[in-house]
């Protein structure tokens, strides 16, 4: 099933077009990452989602529910993690997650197990007793994860997760987040730093301007966007290995520089790379494989198509 879909989806304030037309559809299980300049449409395209906003026009379905309609419904089954979240200092992380259960109706000698399960699963069982004033950022995101498990949702959204956290924090939650993606959630990340979101997710949409620009997998928008997803570096002393190499399946281009190369290929080719040397009697020096990097698709993006306004 589809867990998000959007159709031509549209707001504005006033003369200003926050979101454009907006066509997005994100299926169940998979953890998606919205991705854009500050002001490009991001968290007013999450509001909508839930039903805290409502679209100017076009048409928008959370696992199948309608926000506008059927607002309650979507509440139900859908998780949300805004970029601060606001607990009780006072009261101890349990005691925090108690008054979620009760706001959220949950009942019951079970509700202390899942209190207890959401708390371990965010490695916050040693402070859960704790006032939450003595937490770190760190700790109260994982907090807010842990309040936002509680009510077992089939789709949780977080908006800029990571902002203020040290590396450390930055990189321990977002294993979180791809944890809740090996358990078959779906999840909705939006955020502006580029590194962390391709670290979790399975596909990207790049925001600008309200609108959707690029979708798909790193390796895909790599693809559209530098030519060649991967590069593998190589470095071999040979007789005619740069037509060889380039007559490879799947390579696009190679740019050579007395012995060493640079393959840009539509797969990890450096099997059939290494081979094609020693078969030409060849002598390999060095053979790697550059991941392709979102920074990079984002930038050449953002600097190819003359926006001016990107971030
Ligand atoms: N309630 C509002 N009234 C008027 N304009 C708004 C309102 N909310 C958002 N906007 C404008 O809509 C545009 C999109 O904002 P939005 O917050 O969705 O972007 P964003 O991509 O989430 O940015 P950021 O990364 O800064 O949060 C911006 O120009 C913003 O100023």
């Amino acid at each position: 099933m589809t867990a998000i879909e959007t159709q031509a989806l549209s707001k504005r304030y006033g003369d200003l077009v926050a979101v454009d037309g907006l066509d997005l559809s994100v299926e169940e299980g998979e953890v998606f990452g919205l991705l854009g300049p500050n002001g490009s449409g991001k968290t007013t395209t999450i509001l909508m989602l839930l039903g805290l906003t409502e679209p100017t026009s076009g048409r928008v379905r959370v696992l199948g529910y309608d926000p506008v309609r059927e607002p309650l419904s979507v509440k139900r089954r859908v998780g949300y993690l805004p970029d601060t979240v606001g607990f009780y200092d006072e009261l101890s992380g349990r005691e925090n997650l108690r008054y979620t259960a009760a706001l959220c109706g949950l009942r019951g000698r079970s509700v202390e197990t899942r209190i207890e399960e959401a708390l371990a699963s965010m490695g916050l069982t040693d402070a859960a007793d704790r006032p939450v004033r003595t937490y770190s950022r760190g700790m109260k995101q994982r907090l807010g994860l842990a309040d936002v498990l509680l009510k077992e949702p089939q789709l949780v959204i977080l908006d800029e997760p990571t902002l203020g956290l040290d590396p450390q924090a930055a990189h321990e939650f977002l294993g979180l987040i791809r944890s809740l993606g090996d358990r078959g959630l779906t999840v909705l990340l939006s955020s502006h730093l580029l590194h962390q979101v391709q670290a979790v997710t399975d596909r990207v949409g790049l925001f600008r301007k309200g609108r959707m620009a690029l979708v798909g997998s790193v390796p895909e928008l790599a693809r559209q966007v530098l030519g060649g997803a991967y590069r593998v570096h190589l470095e071999a002393e040979g007789e005619d290995l740069e037509s060889a190499l380039a007559g490879l399946p799947g390579v696009r281009r190679v740019r050579r520089d007395g012995a060493r190369y640079l393959l840009e290929a539509e797969r990890d080719l450096r099997d059939d790379a290494a081979r094609t040397v020693v078969q030409r009697g060849g002598r390999l020096l060095r053979l790697d494989l550059e991941e392709p990097d979102l920074d990079e698709v984002y930038r050449a993006y953002f600097e190819e198509v003359p926006h001016g306004d990107a971030a």
